[in-house]
């Protein structure tokens, strides 16, 4: 083996892997002829530009625990039209494109797996239409989740799909992102009306139709399904109209904590089974309690606990809330801690929206390997407490939290940067994750997508014949594949 190869293979995976993406980005930016750049500079102008080295590293990560891998070059559109012709350009040359939300993704779905464009789509922040008589909103890329709320307080209603993180709203449809009030309104995929898309070619296309915005329509295929979740690898999203819904008139939480793991979550079971409308359900174990005791400043008991929500008219909120309560007593729970304070409720569930950042801080310094399975709830029990035994066996860091309305929970590996032994045990646990809930009839992935993390279990949720047809639709979209290759599927 020569000296050049021993001495590679001397360093640590991770740096190796870096050290070759970067000769890669340089190889890259070398593909990117100053032709192309004085073309890309004349289509966005010379503020909406950069090659710096900062920028482009910003660029190649997200939340996640991948390796960044950044482009080669970022623009910042602020049209349409600035898209199509980037597209366009970039299909002329073979350059892939990587669309960039707010990057709070979070499986490496922003990273140049070979170098290329970034298209930072947060100057397109317009909010161009909100109707309160047909409960729509149609925003532009920039538009984060708070900033549309914020925007249409007075109107008496609101958009209540809510991931942790202040995502772009387009972000979440093309990662079908989900959140903690799935369990009553739905994921992003269910609340998608239309979305406007620059295809590889530079076409622009609605999924609707034109000017569609009516609530459902059976008119051809589902164009709007079909670039739900697809990560930028189809298309490039250039707006979103999105349900919108009216605020609950009275609304109420509650907290409560049990014995075990199966204790809460067969009460999680019960209550969904039982048709209460509950509006959050959600799962945190011991490790998870206390660190968001510690992070947010709570005091809940450090066992594994419920934190519910309930919506509607007074009358109902409670009837609710009793309801819960007693299929919670029947399996053991503790106090039912419920309240209608919306004081006490803010800081409850922005504890619950820190779950991953108050897991950070259980090890400063720590990367996050996050699992994200969903399953039938009848066989969430099971797949909950087999998890929690695999991680207690392996000795590592994985406070658990979970959308459990939706059979949906998360792992948070702690992992020790550069530690790549504990990253292949951890990938390892992971994966056996990911097979255990597709053997339950269930998913390995509920609202935090593929990127680059899942390509894998994807393959084996759908095996060869359904990854065939995925591919076949890639190409028939991307024939190149220059839009956002490397993630979802592999050509
Ligand atoms: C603390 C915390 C907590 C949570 C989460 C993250 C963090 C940091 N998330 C994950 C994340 O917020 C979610 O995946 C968002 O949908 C990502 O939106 P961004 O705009 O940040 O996408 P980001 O910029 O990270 O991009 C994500 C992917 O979408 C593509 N993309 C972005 N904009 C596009 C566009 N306009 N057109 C085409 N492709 C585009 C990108 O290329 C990439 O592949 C989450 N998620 C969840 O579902 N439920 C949750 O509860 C949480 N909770
Ligand atoms: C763990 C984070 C990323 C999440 O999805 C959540 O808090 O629900
Ligand atoms: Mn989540």
């Amino acid at each position: 083996m020569s000296t050049w190869l021993r001495l590679l293979n001397s360093w640590k995976l991770q740096t190796r892997f870096t050290l070759l993406n970067h000769i890669n980005c340089i190889r890259y930016s070398s593909r990117i002829s100053d032709e192309l750049l004085d073309k890309a500079r004349s289509i966005v102008g010379d503020n909406n530009f950069t090659i710096s080295e900062a920028a482009r590293l910003l660029h190649g990560r997200d939340e996640s625990y991948h390796v960044p891998l950044p482009p080669d070059l970022i623009l910042f559109p602020t049209s349409t039209k600035q898209v199509s012709e980037i597209a366009k350009l970039c299909t002329i040359h073979k350059i892939p494109m990587i669309p960039f939300g707010t990057g709070t993704g979070l499986e490496g779905g922003v990273g140049a797996t070979r170098g290329g464009v970034t298209l930072n789509m947060t100057r397109m922040d317009q909010i161009l239409e909100v109707s309160t008589d047909d409960l729509f909103a149609t925003v532009r890329p920039g538009v984060t989740r708070s900033r549309l709320n914020n925007h249409i307080r007075d109107t008496g209603m609101w958009f209540p799909i809510d991931p942790g993180a202040d995502a772009s709203l387009c972000g979440m449809v093309v990662t079908s992102a989900s959140g903690t009030n799935a369990v009553r309104y739905g994921t992003m995929k269910e609340n998608v009306i239309n979305m406007e898309v620059v295809l590889a070619n530079g076409d622009v296309i609605n999924t609707s139709g034109t000017d569609c915005r009516a609530k459902k329509s059976s008119a051809g295929y589902n164009l709007t399904g079909l670039f739900v979740g697809c990560e930028g690898t189809l298309g490039i999203m250039t707006a979103a109209t999105l349900r919108l819904y009216g605020i609950p008139e009275s609304v109420s939480s509650a907290v409560c904590s049990f014995p075990s793991v199966y204790d809460a979550i067969s009460t999680a079971t019960m209550v969904i089974q039982a048709g209460i409308p509950v509006a959050r359900l959600e799962f945190l174990d011991d490790v998870m309690m206390s660190a968001c005791n510690k992070y947010s400043g709570l005091s809940y008991d450090e066992t594994a606990s419920l934190f519910l929500e309930f919506h509607g008219s007074s009358n109902s909120v409670e009837e609710q809330a009793e309801l819960a309560k007693e299929i919670a007593k029947d399996n053991n729970s503790g106090e039912f801690q419920w309240t209608t304070d919306p004081e006490e409720r803010s800081r409850l569930w922005k504890a619950r929206h820190d779950a991953l950042y108050a897991s950070k801080a259980l090890l400063p310094g720590c990367e996050v390997y996050i699992t994200d399975v969903c399953v039938p709830m009848s066989n969430l029990p099971d797949v909950i407490v087999k998890s929690k035994q695999a991680i207690s066996e392996s000795g590592c860091i994985a406070p658990i939290v979970g959308h459990v309305g939706d059979g949906n929970f998360h792992c948070c590996f702690l992992l020790k940067p550069g530690d790549n032994e504990e990253l292949k045990k951890v990938r390892e646990i992971a994966m056996w994750m990911g097979r255990l809930a597709i053997s339950a009839r269930g998913t390995c992935t509920g609202e935090h997508g593929v990127g680059r993390g899942k390509i894998q279990l994807v393959q084996e949720q759908y095996g060869e014949d359904g990854i065939s047809l995925m591919r076949n639709i890639k190409f028939a979209l991307d024939p190149d594949n220059i839009m956002n290759p490397g993630k979802v599927i592999t050509l």
